[in-house]
C-alpha cells in the first residue's frame, strides 16, 4: 500500500479497492468541490436519460406529443445545468457505484413497471440535485425543487391519461362475485384478453375484501387491466385501485372526485335516461347500463330493457356497459339494439372456460366499428 499524503477525507483514501490513492495537493475545498460536482454530473445524467425513457413511450406509445414535449423542455432545462466545469468532474474508472444494480433493474414485467421505475430515478436524482446544486449555485436548489415537482405532476397526468385511455378501449368488464377461486378465474379472463375487472362482494369482512382487492389488484395490473372497487372509495384508496363504482344509493360523484382525484375512474349505475343524464352532468367516467335482463345477480331489481340501451346508444358521450342477464346466447341481441360494451357476472364467474368465454364475447364486441 503506498501511501504519499494523509489528506483530510478518508473516503478519498479507501475510493479505490482499499489502495490509498495519490492525492494532488488540493485545498481542502477544492477537493470538496470536485466531489460536488461528481454527484452533479451523475445526477444530471440520471435525471436526463430517465426522462429519455418515459418521453420515448409517450412519443411511440402513446403518439402524445403534448407529453412527449413536456418530457423534451425538462430534458432541456436539464441539459442547461450541465455545464463543461461539472462535465470535468467525470471520474467513471474511479465510481465505485457504476457496478451496483438493484435484481429489480433486470426483471420489469410492464410498461407500467418501467415507467414508475423511472420516473422515481427522476425524482431522486433531482432531489439530489436539489440538495447538492445548492453548495454550487443557488438557482440550481430552487430549479430543480421547480422541475421535480413538475415531474411529478407529469407522472400522475400520464398515469390517469393511460387510466381513461384503457376504459375507452375496453369492450368487456368483469364484475366478480365471491368463489373459492376468484383469483384463478379472473386471470383465466384476463388470458382471454378481459382489461377491465370490478371487485364486487357484499358480504365479506372488510379483512378479507382487503386482502382479495389486493390480490386482484396486482393480477390485474399484472396483465395491464384496469381494477375497480365495488361501492367503496375508502377499499379503492387502500388498495391504490383505478377507480370506484358506485350505485344510485352509493356516495355521490362529487364527494368521490374529491377523495380519488380526477385521475382516477369513478363509474355509475344508472336505470333509466333521468339517472344517466345525471350521471354525465355530474362527471362520470362510465355508467352501467341496466339491469337488461332480470338477474339473480341483482335480486328484484326489474329490467330496464333493451329500450334502454338504445336509448343509451343514441344519448350516452361517455363509455356505457350494459349490464345484467347478459351472457353468450343474448349478446348479440343486446350488441343490435346499439350496445358496444358490456358487463357480466355469472358469464364469467360460473363460467367452466373463462378464458374461452372472455374471447367469444370479445369477439362479438370487436366486430363492432368503434365509436369516432
Ligand atoms: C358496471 C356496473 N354497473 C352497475 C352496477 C350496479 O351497481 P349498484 O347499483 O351500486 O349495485 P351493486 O353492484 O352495488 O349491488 C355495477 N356494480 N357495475
Ligand atoms: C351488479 C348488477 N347491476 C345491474 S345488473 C347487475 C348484475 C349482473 O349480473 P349477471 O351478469 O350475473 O346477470
Ligand atoms: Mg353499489
Amino acid at each position: 500500500m503506498t501511501i504519499t499524503r494523509i489528506v483530510d477525507f478518508p473516503s478519498f483514501d479507501e475510493s479505490r479497492n482499499g489502495v490509498v490513492v495519490m492525492v494532488e495537493p488540493h485545498s481542502q475545498s477544492e477537493q470538496m468541490q470536485q466531489v460536488v460536482y461528481r454527484i452533479l454530473d451523475a445526477n444530471l445524467d440520471r435525471a436526463r436519460e430517465g426522462l429519455r425513457i418515459v418521453e420515448e413511450w409517450c412519443r411511440f406509445g402513446l403518439n402524445n406529443a403534448q407529453f412527449t414535449g413536456e418530457c423534451k423542455r425538462l430534458r432541456q432545462d436539464i441539459a442547461h445545468w450541465h455545464t463543461a466545469e461539472l462535465r470535468a468532474a467525470r471520474d467513471t474508472p474511479g465510481d465505485a457505484g457504476t457496478d451496483l444494480t438493484h435484481p429489480h433493474e433486470e426483471k420489469r414485467t410492464s410498461i407500467k413497471s418501467v415507467l414508475q421505475a423511472n420516473f422515481c430515478r427522476v425524482q431522486e436524482a433531482m432531489r439530489v440535485l436539489e440538495e447538492y446544486g445548492k453548495l454550487h449555485d443557488p438557482n440550481m436548489g430552487k430549479a430543480f425543487k421547480q422541475m421535480r415537482y413538475q415531474v411529478y405532476t407529469l407522472e400522475s397526468n400520464l398515469l390517469g391519461y393511460q387510466r381513461h385511455q384503457l376504459l375507452w378501449r375496453s369492450r368487456l368488464y368483469l364484475v366478480t362475485s365471491p368463489a373459492e377461486n376468484l383469483l384463478s378465474t379472473v386471470e383465466a379472463a384476463l388470458k382471454g384478453g378481459l382489461t377491465l375487472v370490478q371487485y364486487r362482494d357484499k358480504t365479506a369482512d372488510d379483512g378479507v375484501r382487503l386482502e382479495q382487492a389486493r390480490k386482484l389488484r396486482q393480477l390485474c395490473h399484472l396483465y395491464g387491466a384496469l381494477f375497480i372497487i365495488n361501492d367503496r372509495i375508502d377499499l379503492a384508496l387502500a388498495v391504490d385501485a383505478d377507480g370506484v363504482h358506485l350505485g344510485q344509493q352509493d356516495m355521490p360523484i362529487e364527494i368521490a372526485r374529491q377523495l380519488l382525484g380526477s385521475h382516477r375512474i369513478v363509474g355509475r349505475s344508472t336505470t333509466n335516461a333521468e339517472e344517466m343524464q345525471a350521471a354525465l352532468a355530474e362527471g362520470a367516467d362510465y355508467v352501467g347500463v341496466g339491469p337488461v335482463y332480470e338477474t339473480p345477480t341483482k335480486e328484484g331489481k326489474p329490467a330496464a330493457g333493451l329500450q334502454y340501451v338504445s336509448y343509451a346508444a343514441k344519448n350516452c358521450s361517455i363509455p356505457w356497459f350494459a349490464i345484467g342477464g347478459i351472457d353468450a346466447n343474448n349478446i348479440n341481441d343486446v350488441i343490435d339494439a346499439g350496445a358496444q360494451r358490456v358487463a357480466v357476472v355469472r358469464s364469467l364467474m360460473q363460467a367452466e372456460q373463462p378464458t374461452l368465454v372472455t374471447q367469444y364475447l370479445l369477439s362479438q364486441l370487436n366486430r363492432i366499428k368503434p365509436e369516432s
